[in-house]
Formats: structure tokens, sequence, C-alpha cells
């Protein structure tokens, strides 16, 4: 497996307020990545760093062996490189939305890359695909907020960079929305891109290869199923429905080898639990 990212004892302050503290993470290739934590424990944080926005206070990053410091984040040529290598689709969709309309949001940064006539190939493409076309002459202030959230991803997705940070991808999603996004996120899995995904959806969980838990430092790393053998409790994380039920089952004496991550893995346990 290849290492893109490698964190190596990583702080990061807000003044006198520390939000990490002593982080070793790699982050590989080709691997989609789900990152869990109750609010505040510094999920947000992680990324931004990851994503060179904001240096560790103390530890060292690396993205494909190269140290991430001072010198690179403000050089030219390695910021170029580096944020059409990585797109990050931020929580808060507003921060990401400032031209007069749809298309244009989606059509600045491919400026910047192709000509203007392939330039408006992507972008129209990339709204068709995420299904938010019929938006493309609105201003973004006049959309909803999950329509934003899909605008944004809509930006990153047309740049096409091999590594995806998302934070929260599906607040604000209505169910259908929801479903898409899945999708989206499933088919960029296939397509080999490495996804970075913040959350505390656990219904997205059944497309991660490998899961963290982070609450100020690193509670865990592994691969899903050993999350279910944590107190996530008593970490304030939210555990879903279908997995509480197993959880319980199991206490209850049934033979439980796996918590389910997916209604169908669930009903195929029941199912041989009842033969
Ligand atoms: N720019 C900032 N200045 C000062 N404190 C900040 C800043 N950004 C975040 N914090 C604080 O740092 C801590 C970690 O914030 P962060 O956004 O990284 O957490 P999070 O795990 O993403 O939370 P959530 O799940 O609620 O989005 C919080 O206590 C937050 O109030």
């Amino acid at each position: 497996m290849k290492t893109l990212f490698e964190l190596k004892n990583v702080y990061y302050s807000y003044g006198e307020h520390e939000v990490l503290r002593d982080i070793n993470l790699k982050i590989y290739k080709n691997e989609v990545l789900i990152i869990l934590g109750p609010n505040g424990a510094g999920k947000t944080t992680l990324l931004k760093i990851i994503d060179a926005l904001i240096l560790p206070t103390k530890g060292e990053v690396y993205f494909k062996n190269m140290k991430i410091d001072e010198r690179k984040i403000y050089d030219p040529n390695f910021n170029k490189e580096f944020r059409k290598s990585v797109g990050f689709v931020f929580q808060n969709p507003d921060i990401m939305l400032f031209n007069p309309t749809i298309f244009d949001e989606v059509l600045y940064s491919l400026l910047q890359i192709y000509d203007k006539e392939e330039a408006i190939k992507i972008a129209e493409e990339t709204l068709k695909k995420l299904n938010i076309y019929h938006l493309k002459d609105k201003h973004p202030y006049n959309i909803s907020g999950g329509e934003k959230k899909k605008v944004s991803l809509a930006c990153v997705l047309a740049l096409n960079p091999e590594v995806i940070l998302m934070d929260e991808p599906t607040s604000f999603l209505d169910p259908k929305s929801r479903r898409e996004l899945v999708n989206i996120i499933r088919n960029l899995k296939n397509d080999g891109k490495t996804l970075v995904i913040v959350t505390h959806d656990l219904s997205l969980l059944h497309l991660a290869d490998r899961c963290c838990i982070i609450n100020k430092e690193l509670v865990y790393d592994g691969d899903v199923d050993g999350i279910f053998s944590l107190d996530l409790e008593g970490l304030n994380l939210d555990i879903g429905d279908l997995q509480k039920l197993f959880l319980t089952l199991k206490k209850e004496g049934f033979k439980i080898d796996k918590v389910p991550l997916t209604v169908d893995e669930g009903l195929k346990i029941l199912k041989e639990l009842i033969n």
C-alpha cells in the first residue's frame, strides 16, 4: 500500500486551547478512510492540517514523502500541484461559494487548468452527474443547504483530484440526496480515489476500508468491525439503531460474529439465526 500522507506526532492548539494531541496517522492511496469523533474532537482541524490549510503547532506532515512546511505552503508551484491533487469539500458550503451563478462557481477553478471550451464541457458534465444541472443559472444564495452541499462537491469533483477530503458530506441532505451521495462516494471508491471522510453518519461505514476515532487524540485506527468492541457511547459517538439492535442481541447471548453495517447484512444475519 502506497502511503500518500503521513502525520507524525501532530499537535494543534488554537491559542491556549489544545485540540489535537500526538496524532500519528497514515493515509494510503486508494483507501476510503472514515474519521469519527464527538463534537469538538478536532476532526475538521485534522482535515485542515491534511489539506495544508494550517500547519501543526508541533509535529510533521508528509505528502508523498514531502514534508509540508511553511516554505512549501507559500511556494506557488507546490500549491498548484497540491491543490490539483487534493480537494476539500467543507462542512459549511457557504465558505466555498462566491460566484454569481452555480455554473460560474464550478467553472471558476476549471478555467485555471483547461481552455474555456473544455472547462464548460466538464462543468456541464459534473452538474449533470450530480443532478443539479437545473440549478446552473441560480445564485448560490438562492439555493437550499443540501443543494449548496452538492454544488460545493461539484466544484471539487470537476477538478478530478486524486484525494478528496469530505467534512460531514451527508449533513443537510434529504434521504434521496443522501442516497445519491452514497452512490457518488461508491463510484469514487470504485474509480480508485483516496477518500477521507469525517462524519457522524454511521451508515457511511460500509463504504470504509479503515476507520479512525479522534477525540483530541487518536483513540482508534483499524478496521470498521473493530469499533464495535469499543465503548462507543462512552466516547459520545452516536451508534446506529441497526448496530444497537445487534449489539443487544449479542449481549443477550445470540451468536453474532459481525455487527452489520447495512440492512441487507443485518437481514442475512437474522435469516441465519432463524434457520
Ligand atoms: N478557528 C478557531 N479558533 C479557535 N478555536 C477553534 C477554531 N476552530 C475550531 N476551534 C475549536 O477547536 C475544537 C475542535 O474543533 P473542530 O472543528 O476541529 O472539531 P470537530 O471534531 O470537527 O467538531 P464537529 O463534529 O462539531 O464539527 C473545538 O473546541 C472548536 O471550538
